[in-house]
């Protein structure tokens, strides 16, 4: 029989050899052939402390992956973000991204960032799923939600009426505080809960006009001194509780974002963290009971009368209807698919494009020369209302092409990078500019780093994919642009030869630059078409109404914050009413 210190001395040989093999075992385990840190790699948490120190430093994390690309001095790298878990691949290259989103979907499918994100909140909803018949069910359900009826018909007018809500709490802010700068980050988010909320439910939130209806019982507000140096801070109302529900869910991303435990800490936080807790519980009954009305409306699968369908959930209801019909099926009236679709369609609609109008609004403070351009674009494409000194209708500005809005809203979203990655699972082994990818490693395809704000990386022809290569069209292009760091949107519009042609000849060119603020391919954003209408609905009536006069420059900060997407800190604007 062994003595007691025989036994002490077995058990802490094991526990130590335990111990060496799980440290082995959490060390990362790089690619070969890829470049990386050296220095991450001998490190448990391999790259996540450089990464968090950046992010405390600038509140940006993606940004951090293109300077390790720059820092390599390569297009394709990898990092190591997770204890135990696999490298990501990192990749910098327009021109290849394009190819693998939009024509190797047999070899890659949705990242797992998605379901990082999303998969405690909306664990159902596409864009958590794999490319399955599941997911092209859920596609089927929503399909109508971006259709030219729908948009022209109904989407239109309730982004045109939450806007001009907007404009009037603009309006008395500018009573309170004529001559100081103040912060319109969140203005532009109410409008833009405002308008997804009435998309999908067909009523507003009414977040701006409750705003709107405080300021106006102010005679006056207390203004800082020196408004050449410090903001104005404007009072708030009391808001709706959907308002609170959103945006307290939106901040919970931060958890996956930061921690290393990702989806399964957030997981643990939306389950047991109160105020998650709360908000969840009152967002489901939020969308459960605006579901339910749906139900009890088009739920008999009678024809459905299409005065009657006012708004997404009406849709989605009634497809399902139908669906269930063509299946042989009883509706599904508990249908969690359908539920997370709508509770998608409220976060997509919301955190996105908010942030994209925000960058938007800061570039036209930025870029007087820019807004002066637009407002007489829009003046010139609107003449008729102009000359009648109203504003133009919500039908008109949907139909309207004005050129130079067209290449403003390419150029926000292309300079400000607001999405600064897309990424795909590679669903077997594959090879990407000459590296072998190991099955189920997430490629991440940054749009805010070399190719997109810089030059590209010289990529020998050789190495591309043979699809990139067949159908490269005059992406070559892309690779020549020398300004890309600049904000201009000119790049985007092309003079046709045809003198006495509308607009002068000129054109807009879609493919002038590298643009995947959408992703690309089958699994490219499903709300591109709204995204698109609202920015037209908004920046038109923002620049009709105001002008945004500059700013000092300590206060146009271009600083971000990476939470979900690329989102300015601070937007502070001084508006006058345009002339
Ligand atoms: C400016 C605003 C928006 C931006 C920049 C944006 C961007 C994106 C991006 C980058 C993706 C991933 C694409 C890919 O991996 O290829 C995506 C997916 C998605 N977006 Fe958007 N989006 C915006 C607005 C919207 C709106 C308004 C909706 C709906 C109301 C929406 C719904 C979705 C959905 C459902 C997916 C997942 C698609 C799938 O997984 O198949 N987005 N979006």
């Amino acid at each position: 029989m062994p003595f007691p210190s025989q036994i002490t001395v077995l058990v802490a040989s094991v526990i130590v050899a335990a111990a060496i093999l799980l440290y082995r075992a959490a060390l990362p385990k790089p690619i070969p052939g890829i470049p990386y840190d050296e220095k991450s790699a001998t490190r448990l948490l391999g790259d996540v402390p450089r990464a968090l120190s950046h992010y405390k430093n600038t509140g940006e994390m993606m940004s951090f992956l293109a300077q390790k690309c720059q820092e390599l001095n390569s297009p394709m790298i990898q990092v190591f973000m997770r204890p135990f878990g696999r490298p990501w691949v990192i990749m910098c290259d327009g021109r290849e991204a394009q190819d693998i989103m939009s024509r190797r979907g047999r070899e890659f499918d949705r990242g797992d960032m998605f379901r990082d994100f999303f998969a405690a909140i909306i664990p159902h909803q596409q864009s958590v799923l794999p490319t399955n018949d599941q997911w092209r069910h859920n596609r089927r359900l929503v399909a109508d939600t971006m259709s030219v009826p729908f948009l022209n018909n109904v989407a239109t007018y309730r982004v045109y009426e939450n806007t001009i809500d907007l404009i009037d709490l603009w309006r008395q802010k500018l009573r309170l505080a004529p001559k100081h700068a103040f912060d319109v980050y969140k203005d532009v988010q109410y409008c833009t809960v405002d308008t997804i909320w009435a998309a999908t439910f067909g009523s507003s939130l009414g977040i701006s006009k409750s705003q709107a209806d405080y300021l106006s019982n102010l005679d006056h507000i207390a203004l800082p001194p020196d408004s050449k140096k410090t903001v104005a801070e404007i009072p708030e109302g009391e808001f709706p509780e959907g308002w609170h529900t959103l945006t307290t869910i939106v901040r919970s991303f931060e958890i996956p974002m930061n921690s290393p435990l990702g989806r399964h800490h957030h997981w643990f936080a939306i389950k047991f963290y109160p105020s998650y807790r709360r908000a969840m519980a009152s967002r489901n009954r939020l969308i459960g009971s605006k579901i339910e009305q749906a139900w009890n409306t088009f739920g008999r699968g009678d024809a459905a009368d299409e005065d009657k369908l006012r708004c997404a959930v009406d849709l989605v209801v009634q497809r399902e209807v139908t669906l269930a019909k063509k299946q042989g099926r009883a509706p599904d009236r508990e249908s969690k698919f359908l539920f997370d679709e709508m509770a998608g369609f409220l976060q997509a609609g919301f955190e996105t494009t908010s942030s994209t109008l925000n960058w938007g609004v800061k570039y036209l403070t930025q870029y007087q020369d820019v807004q002066k351009k637009l407002r007489a674009s829009l003046r010139a494409t609107h003449k008729a209302a102009f000359d009648k000194g109203e504003q133009p209708g919500a039908e008109e500005i949907a139909k309207a092409r004005d050129v130079y809005l067209e290449a403003f809203i390419d150029e926000v979203m292309r300079h400000s990078g607001i999405l600064s990655s897309n990424i795909r699972k590679a669903t077997e082994d594959v090879e990407v500019l000459g590296y072998r990818i190991p099955k189920g490693t997430d490629l991440w395809m940054l749009t805010n780093g070399p190719s997109f704000h810089s030059p590209a990386f010289p990529i020998d022809e050789q190495k591309r994919s043979t699809s990139s290569r067949e159908y490269k069209g005059d992406t070559e292009r892309w690779s020549t642009h020398e300004d890309l760091e600049v904000f201009r949107p000119e790049r985007w519009l092309k003079k046709e030869s045809d003198q006495g042609a509308e607009n002068g000849g000129i054109t807009f060119d879609a493919r002038a630059a590298p643009l995947q603020t959408f992703g690309a391919g089958i699994r490219g954003c499903f709300g591109k078409r709204l995204a698109y209408l609202e920015q037209r609905v908004i920046y038109t009536l923002m620049v009709w109404n105001f002008e945004f006069q500059s700013i000092p420059e300590s206060m146009g900060d271009f600083g971000a914050n990476d939470i979900l997407t690329h989102t300015p800190k601070y937007v502070r604007v001084m508006l006058a009413e345009a002339k």
